[in-house]
């Protein structure tokens, strides 16, 4: 019982903070580029067209919101020092010596915010997750989840926890931001996650 107790409180913790940072995250970037907002609403309107709720299987039609909450995940950078590891044996990585026992913190930012992979990082650009035709490209270096052996155990979840949240949300609503915050900071706030600063927002009904 005791542990069943602690696999849930390590579950709850891991997956709400995360998840729910992520989705305000995405909030803010989109509504910060109104180019990208009206790219949103206009798949939404081409694609699902009345106020039904959307679900995971409308996910290959929805390209344009896929590839927003990609990127929203690319530049949120949730997660700036991942867990730190020991190194199990002496190893030799990039010509690096690494005695065993050597804490390793892995820093997921230096592979999403590389301008060689990502041209001009610090911009938010949905597009550079979509091919010519608008489909949706899979890039290998999109590890806000990590990878490895430890990699994310709600990785699954959470993608489709983003996807259905981010997808009705604006399906639903027009949101814009309130009058009292037209230019909302997008510094962030350094905890276990990186939480971004609150914002107002005004939500009218879409039908
Ligand atoms: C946007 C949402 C999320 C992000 C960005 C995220 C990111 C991460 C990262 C970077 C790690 C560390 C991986 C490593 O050590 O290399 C991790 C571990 C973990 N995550 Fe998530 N996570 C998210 C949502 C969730 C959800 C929804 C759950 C479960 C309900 C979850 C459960 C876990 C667990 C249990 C671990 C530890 C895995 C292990 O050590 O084997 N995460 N997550």
């Amino acid at each position: 019982m005791e542990q069943l107790d602690s696999v849930c409180f390590d579950l709850w913790v891991a997956g709400m903070e995360t998840t729910s940072n992520t989705l305000y995250w995405s909030l803010l970037y989109v509504l910060l580029n109104p180019e990208v907002c009206q790219k949103v609403y206009e798949e939404l309107d081409m694609k699902i067209g009345n106020d039904r709720i959307i679900t995971t299987s409308d996910r290959p039609n929805l390209n344009y919101i896929m590839a927003t909450i990609n990127e929203s995940q690319r530049l949120a950078n949730l997660l700036p020092m991942n867990i730190s590891r020991t190194t199990a044996c002496d190893m030799e990585i990039g010509g690096y010596r690494i005695p065993k026992d050597t804490v390793i913190t892995p820093q997921i930012c230096t592979v999403l915010y590389d301008p060689e992979i990502f041209p001009e990082p610090y911009e938010f650009r949905p597009s550079r997750f979509l091919d010519s035709l608008g489909n949706l490209k899979k890039v290998e270096e999109l590890v806000p989840f990590s990878i490895g052996k430890r990699q994310c155990l709600g990785e699954g979840l959470a993608r489709m926890e983003l996807f259905l949240f981010f997808a009705n949300l604006f399906n639903k609503f027009d949101i814009k931001l309130h009058a009292d915050n037209l230019n909302p900071s997008i510094e962030k706030e350094c905890g276990v996650t990186m939480k971004a600063e609150n914002f107002r927002v005004v939500m009218k009904e879409r039908y």
